[in-house]
């Protein structure tokens, strides 16, 4: 029988597996590979194809035949009811999420790192690791646009159309409630929560001075900076990620009177606990491209940490490298890596250990595979769920050199 005319625009599809960016993979039947939204491995579902080439469709599901077994309620579903970017994982449950990027994390590595990379991450591998609390959300930084009747809105997936939220689920309660909120249309609103309970929200550059609170081991940090700066967005992931810093540097020897080298340091979140673990003995010098929170990070450590703006690239890390031996990296690029050059002047450094946070996990396969042409050893690589109910996923990795 020739299948009808909703079959062949909107087929049936068996979901395989998981690809970049919250979408999974299935087959249309002429074995062509689509690319399918809002669904989960083991599910079937009837798909509307949204743009076809020829190797290849994408395609959003419209109808779920057979369900996963993690597909639940949808957390935001003004998110799903108007297409809104940013909560793709939304309809699974946090288990679901889990499954679904520790896939993506396997897959990845190996894709882009290869087969040693492949191999060595399957031994060494840590479960991911989550600071979910149930029903609530965890983002204290959020970005809205005003619309044109001067309320807060956010942009449909892949287009510049605005959708008025008066709720974002995602956010921490204080500031999940945008129902009061206006401003002139045009307005990019900067939604801040700190972590001494402050809520700013002011239009961006118009930059409010806050101050952050981040325990490590047995200190509190403070931190200043302003409401436009780089700080990490998850209401956790400050302390997660800088005790795991300092964790990782003291389980390749005690780093007391060390030399550090750190990348992409921001308004001084590592460095602060790095200089304590090291001591005015050792040496730090941070580098960061942004002016401003380099000048942030100028307060935040010590006077003896050498806080430099720089832009990140091989000819600036090529002069780095000669000033004097490292016996550390810490490096927490963008979501494109530190790049292959840059990785290569660092391994020819020779630092013992490598410690690296990434956003992407294509970009943290392709920086551990270069290290580890160098003769460095994986010790762990570790992920951590700082972005619940998105695609994204945070990962860390220990590298050494014998
Ligand atoms: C993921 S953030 C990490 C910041 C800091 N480690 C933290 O956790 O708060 C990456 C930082 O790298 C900086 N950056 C991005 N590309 C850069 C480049 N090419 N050169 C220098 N800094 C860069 C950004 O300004 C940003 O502060």
């Amino acid at each position: 029988m020739k299948p009808g005319r909703k079959e062949l625009m909107n087929p049936l599809v068996e979901i395989t597996g998981v690809a970049h960016g919250g979408t999974c993979v299935g087959r249309v039947e002429s074995g062509k590979v689509v690319f399918v939204r809002h669904t989960a491995p083991g599910e079937t579902v009837r798909v509307r194809i949204t743009e076809e080439l020829a190797t290849r469709a994408f395609a959003d599901a419209i109808e779920v035949v057979e369900p996963s077994p993690h597909r639940t309620e949808h957390v935001w579903p003004a998110a799903q009811r108007h297409d809104i970017g940013g909560a793709e994982l939304g309809h699974l449950s946090i288990e679901g999420q889990h499954e679904f990027k520790e896939a993506v994390l396997t897959h990845t590595l190996r894709r882009i790192g290869g087969a040693d990379v492949a191999e060595a991450a399957t031994e060494v591998r840590r479960p991911i690791r989550s600071a979910y609390r149930p029903g609530e959300g965890s983002r204290t930084r959020l970005r809205t646009i005003t619309d044109d009747t001067g309320r807060p809105a956010m942009r449909k997936f892949h287009s510049n159309e605005l959708v008025a939220i008066d709720d974002m689920p995602l956010a921490v309660p204080e500031l999940a409630d945008l129902r009061d909120m206006m401003a002139p249309g045009g307005t990019e609103l900067r939604h801040v929560a700190t972590s001494r309970g402050d809520v700013h929200v002011c239009p961006a550059g118009a930059e409010q001075r806050i101050t952050e609170e981040v325990r490590v081991g047995d200190r509190t940090y403070s931190y200043r900076l302003t409401t436009d700066r780089f700080w990490q967005a998850h209401r956790a992931a400050p302390t997660l990620l800088a005790n795991q810093v300092v964790d990782a540097l003291g389980e390749v020897g005690d780093p007391t009177g060390i030399n550090v080298l750190e990348l992409f340091s921001g308004v001084g979140l590592f460095s602060a606990p790095i200089a304590d673990a090291i001591g005015s003995r050792g040496a730090l010098i941070t580098v960061e491209g942004d002016k401003a929170a380099v000048a942030d990070a100028k307060r935040n450590v010590p006077r003896w940490v050498e806080v430099r703006a720089a832009s990140i690239d091989p000819r600036s890390v090529s002069a780095l490298v000669v000033e004097r031996p490292i016996d550390a990296v810490v490096l927490d690029p963008p979501r494109s890596g530190a790049g292959a050059k840059v990785c290569r002047i660092l391994a020819e450094a020779e630092p013992t250990a490598v410690v690296m946070i990434s956003c992407d996990p294509a970009a943290l396969a392709r920086d551990i595979a270069v290290f580890m042409r160098h003769g460095y050893r994986l010790e762990w690589v570790e992920p951590f769920d700082l972005f619940e109910h998105t695609h994204h996923l945070e990962t860390t990795a220990l590298l050494t050199l014998n």
